[in-house]
């Protein structure tokens, strides 16, 4: 069995739990109180490469990487610092995060959040709206195509932004014939959690240009942000970097400004 496997067999174990206490009519009612959800195509696409800052306690691959007691103060430090957007781990057994994060971070920031979890049921979709998610994490290699098809057009009807991953290029191809707006290039491998930061400048060729693209994982620091950019990314997404660093809003501050330096808006679109 695969790391990936493992992980929604977990996913599947809690969500059944969560949907013995909350029915789906209590969760839409719930969604229908949140704030409206916000546009995250709009949020990362610009002249500028954008960064997606993730609240992230753990990890199956370095297992446990900070405490994080107050999510929310974090995510405010990385709105401070210039994130485009907010990625709230809300997998409990491997990541260690919840749907109370995503509540608190969605109540202190004014920016688009992500859900990031496993999503293979319409539920968690409402369930991301319903705690104020603007966006929500789609995984390719997690999905047969009928379902991840299915899962993109619910996303879009309830005001969720899908952000579809994907690692390879026959994903790409599911992902965009699928109607992905934004792709997500992991850098990790979910099957293996291997990290190879060459990964996008393979893949991201083959996402069509009116895709938002985002480079996932592995970035340490600007010059990181600056070769995905330089590949063609419009946006970064980092979690470990910044939760494992002193100072998480001038970490995010230094990327930002990577991100808008002339050398690399020169050479975008
Ligand atoms: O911590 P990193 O290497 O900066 O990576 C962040 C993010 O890309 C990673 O957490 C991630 C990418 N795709 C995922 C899917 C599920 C869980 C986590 C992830």
């Amino acid at each position: 069995m695969s790391v990936l496997d493992e992980i929604i067999d977990g996913v599947r174990a809690d969500l059944a739990e969560r949907q013995a206490r909350t029915s789906l009519d209590e969760l839409k009612e719930r969604a229908r109180k949140a704030r409206p959800a916000m546009d995250g195509v709009a949020a990362l696409k610009g002249e500028s490469v954008t960064v997606i800052c993730e609240v992230k306690r753990s990890s199956p691959s370095k297992g446990a990487l900070a405490a994080i007691a107050d999510p929310a103060g974090l995510a405010a430090d990385y709105e401070a610092g210039g994130a485009a957007v907010i990625s709230v781990l809300t997998e409990q057994r491997k990541f260690g995060g919840s749907l109370a994060d995503l509540e608190a971070v969605r109540a202190r920031v004014d920016i688009p959040v992500l859900r990031k979890d496993f999503i293979v049921t319409a539920y968690q979709l409402w369930e991301a709206r319903a705690y104020g998610a603007d966006l929500a994490l789609l995984i390719v290699s997690a999905l047969e195509q009928e379902a991840l098809v299915s899962l993109i057009e619910r996303a879009e009807s309830i005001g969720l932004t899908p952000l579809v991953e994907v690692h390879d290029e026959e994903e790409v191809a599911r992902a965009v014939d699928a109607g992905a707006r934004i792709i997500g290039v992991n850098a990790r491998n979910l099957k293996t959690l291997e990290v190879d930061r060459g990964n996008f400048a393979r893949v991201a060729p083959e996402i069509p240009d009116h895709i938002v693209k985002i480079a996932e994982s592995g970035v340490r620091g600007p010059h990181d942000l600056i070769a995905y950019a330089n590949d063609g990314a419009d946006a970064v997404l980092v979690g470990e970097s910044l939760v494992t660093g002193k100072d998480p809003k001038t970490a995010v501050a230094d990327l930002v400004a990577a991100g808008s330096h002339p050398a690399i808006r020169h050479g975008r679109a």
